[in-house]
């Protein structure tokens, strides 16, 4: 089974100061597809630590990380520039539809600022989503409908 990773990025859970649900409704849509995907690792927000957790799931062999949170317009909201520092090409048209469909259900959806792109030469394709989770009930659908391809098309895939 091609292993999947899910990384939230929010300042609050990582405190424990407020429950991660965002974070288990992605495990739980990769699962469905039929990725094998550990629990969802929690980080603070911050360019360094999510450029620390991709990283990590990188070198552990990991081929499809979605990252929750960090992607609006506030200070601490960096998570795209801690993406940008580990892919190596970008794939705009997996954000452009996220952000289609986010800003379609409300105006407040086209402020996230997320990623996607693929980590060269490990065959890794990389999502960042928005915190909340109706924007990730509205963005895994779009994720799970192009990994196989990005992975098949990378050789990464073992399906
Ligand atoms: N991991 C999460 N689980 C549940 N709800 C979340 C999560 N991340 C964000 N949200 C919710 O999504 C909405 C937008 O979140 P926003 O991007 O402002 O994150 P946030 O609340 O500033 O997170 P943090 O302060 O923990 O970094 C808020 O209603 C927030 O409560
Ligand atoms: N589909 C969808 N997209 C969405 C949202 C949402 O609720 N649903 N929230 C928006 C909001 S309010 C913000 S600020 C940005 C960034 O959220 P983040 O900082 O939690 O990543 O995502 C946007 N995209």
């Amino acid at each position: 089974m091609t292993r999947a990773a899910v990384v939230t990025v929010s300042d609050r859970s990582a405190a424990g100061s407020r429950t991660d649900e965002s974070g288990p409704l992605a495990v739980a849509a990769l699962r469905e597809a039929g990725f094998d995907c550990a629990d969802a690792v929690v980080v603070p927000d911050g360019a360094d630590s999510v450029e620390r957790a991709l990283t990590a799931e990188v070198v552990a062999g990991v081929k499809l990380i979605v990252t929750t949170g960090g992607t609006g317009v506030s200070p601490r909201d960096q998570t795209p520039e801690g993406t940008a520092r580990v892919v190596t090409r970008h794939i705009p048209g997996i954000s452009e539809e996220l952000r289609r469909r986010g800003a379609a259900e409300k105006p407040v959806g086209m402020l996230t600022r997320g990623l996607a792109g693929v980590v060269d030469p490990h065959g890794v394709l990389v999502v960042n989503l928005p915190g909340s989770p109706g924007g990730v009930a509205s963005g895994m659908p779009v994720v799970v409908s192009v990994a196989r391809h990005v992975l098949d098309q990378l050789g990464g895939s073992d399906h």
